[in-house]
């Protein structure tokens, strides 16, 4: 029986993993692609995102698969073998996206570590993320985003579009990583032969493969929560706008990464709302379904998150919801 290959995606929040597995399960023809999906926070943005195109999607938000107990990727990976043997399941390669929280060590070690998850999965490759406008800060901040590159085997560098000269944070990245290639990518789109059968974890005579680093997470990283606002109330756009602005005037440090759907007064689609840090953007998602209730939700991930202020700044809009919707 041939193994079935696994992707890992990594890289530190907002990096743009989500971008690029859209990418690739719109652009790849020759797979069926099962995914694992690893939220931080109880909110299945991600899972919305990548909507109908994956063969199998499995949502993980019992915490970060990286450092929670239970063995919820084994049982997931095992869940899918079962479903693949019953007939129920159907696909031939599975790309796992971590949280951009996650330490890839032990998520690898997963794949060496259970004796039917070694025989029926071979570990393809991990592929890093990184934020070309964040990297410098988030590196020099997180010993974590050094890890996630340290573990790559194709470090893909997102939003070139925006960052201007990437020359010393390349260098900066190959003194990291000197094995991995460096590819830069415009909102996810890459030759998808650069990404799969890299064969990363094949012990090869020419290739000499840096043994996997199972490493804890720096204690620092504590300081990194998530919280969830949630409003049934239509909002407009306008002042959703100037309390971001306002936040991230006081708070852009504090603030790694938010996004979410919002209800916007008189409009029929979701708006998908998210930002990395001072980079923050919204998107016209989907309409409203029939049978579904129209509500905002955003999940916040930051250090030292001013939860207060957050809470209040968005309360602020109740007491002046829209006359119409
Ligand atoms: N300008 C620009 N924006 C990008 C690019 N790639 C991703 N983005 C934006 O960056 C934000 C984060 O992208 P995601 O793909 O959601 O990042 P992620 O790594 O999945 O984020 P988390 O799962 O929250 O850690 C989104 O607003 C994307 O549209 C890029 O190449 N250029």
């Amino acid at each position: 029986m041939t193994p079935i290959a696994v992707t890992v995606l990594t890289g530190f929040l907002g990096a743009g993993k989500t971008t690029l597995l859209r990418h690739i399960l719109h652009e790849q023809q020759d797979y069926k692609i099962a995914v694992i999906e690893n939220e931080f926070g109880e909110v299945s943005v991600d899972t919305q995102l990548i909507g109908d195109r994956a063969s199998q999607i499995t949502t993980l938000t019992n915490g970060c698969i990286c450092c929670t107990r239970s063995n919820e990727l084994e049982d997931a990976l095992l869940d899918l073998l079962d479903g693949l043997d019953n007939g129920s399941l159907s696909f031939d390669r599975l790309v796992i996206e971590c949280t951009g929280m996650a330490d890839p060590g032990p998520i690898l070690q997963t794949f060496f570590s259970h004796e039917i998850i070694c025989e029926r999965y071979m570990l393809d490759g991990v592929i890093t993320l990184v934020d070309a406008v964040h990297a410098d800060q988030q590196l020099n901040q997180f010993s974590l985003a050094q890890s996630q590159i340290g573990y790559a085997d194709r470090i893909l560098l997102s939003k070139t579009d925006v960052s201007g000269d990437n020359t010393a944070l390349t260098e900066r990245l190959q003194r990291i990583n000197a094995r991995a290639p460096i590819y830069p990518v415009i909102h996810g789109q890459i030759d998808l032969a650069l990404l799969f059968d890299t064969r990363g974890f094949m012990l090869e005579e020419q290739v000499v493969v840096a043994k996997p680093r199972f490493q804890r997470i720096h204690e620092a990283q504590n300081a990194i929560s998530s919280i969830v606002v949630e409003f049934d109330y239509p909002v407009v756009l306008g002042d959703v706008s100037a309390v971001m602005e306002n936040l991230l005037g006081s708070f852009a440090e504090s603030l790694l990464r938010y996004k979410g759907m919002l209800w916007i007064a008189g409009q029929p689609c979701r708006l998908l709302f998210q930002g990395v840090q001072r980079l923050y953007s919204a998107d016209w998602d989907r309409p409203w379904e029939a049978d579904e209730q129209p509500h905002s939700t955003l999940v916040f991930i930051g250090v030292n998150l001013p939860e207060a202020e957050i809470r209040s700044a968005f309360d602020g809009l109740k007491t002046n919801p829209p006359a119409t919707q």
